[in-house]
């Protein structure tokens, strides 16, 4: 895989795919991790006197323009991480997008408005994608793929547009890599997973692969529920995979064949409805319940204490843990102690811990702890997962040729 330094780039226009995915408040940016961490190889090609051309996803709008998911926001952060203004194009592929980048010198540098404002970007269909690939690349000379957090998808352009410009890595996925190849090969043991989070459908399928991997399965975050509801209780209105309980059924039996332990939450906290993250209003139904007693219509949103203090102790003696997936819905207070506790638990084993994920990551810094006190914070959670698989992953697969 060539690097920035294999790349010729003065005077160039130089595409830079990055994950810029951050948790907002409105548009108020609540952690600006992500930004940060790209921000070292933008800077590294504006003083080699490169055009950069900065793009990104911010959630997930459906295929058109969508205020709420604007990047606009980000390229205020971004222009004062960078310490130089960063000029904005308020589309991705239209008539901003083509002046904003004919006006560029070189060492400045543009951010494109949502790529995923697009329908092309996304796209199942081959053909579709490949048009706005083809779109971005008029955009540019080359191309750079330091989105991590985005290189398990195959979208256009993580996918589509590096197979259309000469390509490199950048400083982050270099990065990245380097450390979670570690977790790859001779791991030190006991080896901890611990799963959480809201894309319980993108990440039950990881389990899978993690079973002949890991010693032990930590479940919290929405994704509990599903595994709750396959040892037979209800769950209440939470989040549920319905689709998933006979494949969580065939894990959890597997996993006893294998020696592989799951620790699944014993106890929930529960609200009768979700938490109002942006006013942090207090909640005042909150209460702790059995996992195998949730009232129907309760929604579970943290891991209980008794779990918290069950997820601790199995965590204690690890040697290498990886963490993906908040325990609850930590950006209310009434729900952060879980999520709170394994952070805690992380840093009192001895173990070497890496943090995945977008939310994950967010979550240790705004809760407070020193980031610098964990072994590794990904900017990745599915792409780590998917990495940790064995999978190929389309974004770096598309850098390696
Ligand atoms: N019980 C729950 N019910 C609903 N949402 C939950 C629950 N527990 C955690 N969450 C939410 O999960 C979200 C984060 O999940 P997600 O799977 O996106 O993790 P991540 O670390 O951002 O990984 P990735 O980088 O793959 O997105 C948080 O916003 C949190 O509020
Ligand atoms: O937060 C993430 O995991 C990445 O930014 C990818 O986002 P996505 O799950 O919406 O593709």
């Amino acid at each position: 895989m060539k690097t920035i330094d294999d790349l010729d780039v003065a005077g160039k226009r130089v595409f830079v795919r990055a994950d810029l995915n951050v948790p907002l408040n409105g548009s108020t940016i609540t952690d600006d991790g992500r930004i940060r961490a790209v921000a070292p190889t933008i800077a590294a090609l504006l003083e080699r006197g490169a055009r950069v051309v900065v793009a990104s996803h911010l959630g997930r709008p459906k295929g058109e323009p969508d205020p709420q998911y604007s990047l606009a926001p980000v390229a205020v952060r971004l222009g004062e991480l960078l310490g130089k203004p960063v000029a904005f194009a308020t589309d991705t592929v239209g008539d901003s997008a083509k002046a904003t980048v004919a006006a560029l010198g070189d060492g400045e540098v543009t951010l494109l408005e949502n790529l995923r404002f697009n329908a092309g970007e996304t796209s199942k269909d081959d053909a579709e994608r490949g048009a706005f690939a083809d779109e971005l690349a008029a955009l540019a000379d080359l191309y750079v793929g330091d989105g991590f957090g985005a290189v398990h998808r195959k979208h256009a352009s993580v996918f589509d547009l590096p197979a259309r410009l000469p390509h490199a890595a950048g400083l982050l996925i270099e990065k990245e890599l380097g450390v979670l190849k570690r977790l790859t090969e001779d791991v030190a043991r006991p080896y901890v997973v611990v799963l959480g989070g809201s894309k319980v459908s993108d990440k039950v399928g990881v389990i899978d692969n993690l079973l002949g991997k890991a010693d032990r399965i930590l479940i919290g975050g929405g994704m509990m529920f599903t595994f709750i509801a396959a040892q037979g209780h209800g769950v209440g209105s939470s989040l549920l995979q319905e689709d998933q309980i006979p494949v969580v059924q065939e894990y959890l039996a597997r996993a006893k064949e294998l020696g592989v332990e799951f620790v699944i939450p014993v106890d929930t906290a529960v609200s009768g409805s979700f938490p109002d993250v942006k006013t942090q209003a207090p909640v005042d139904d909150y209460a702790v319940v059995e996992a195998d007693a949730i009232p129907a219509g309760a929604l579970g949103l943290d891991i209980g204490p008794k779990t918290a203090q069950l997820f601790a102790e199995k965590l204690a003696d690890a040697r290498t843990v990886f963490w993906n997936g908040p325990m609850g819905v930590f950006e209310h207070p009434a729900f952060a102690d879980g999520t709170r506790a394994v952070a805690q638990a992380l840093l009192d084993s001895n173990a070497f811990t890496v943090v995945g994920g977008g939310d994950s990551a967010a979550a240790v810094r705004t809760l407070g702890f020193d980031e610098t006190k964990f072994g590794h914070i990904s900017t990745g959670g599915g792409a780590s997962l998917e990495y940790l698989e064995g999978k190929t992953l389309p974004g770096i697969a598309a850098l390696e040729d």
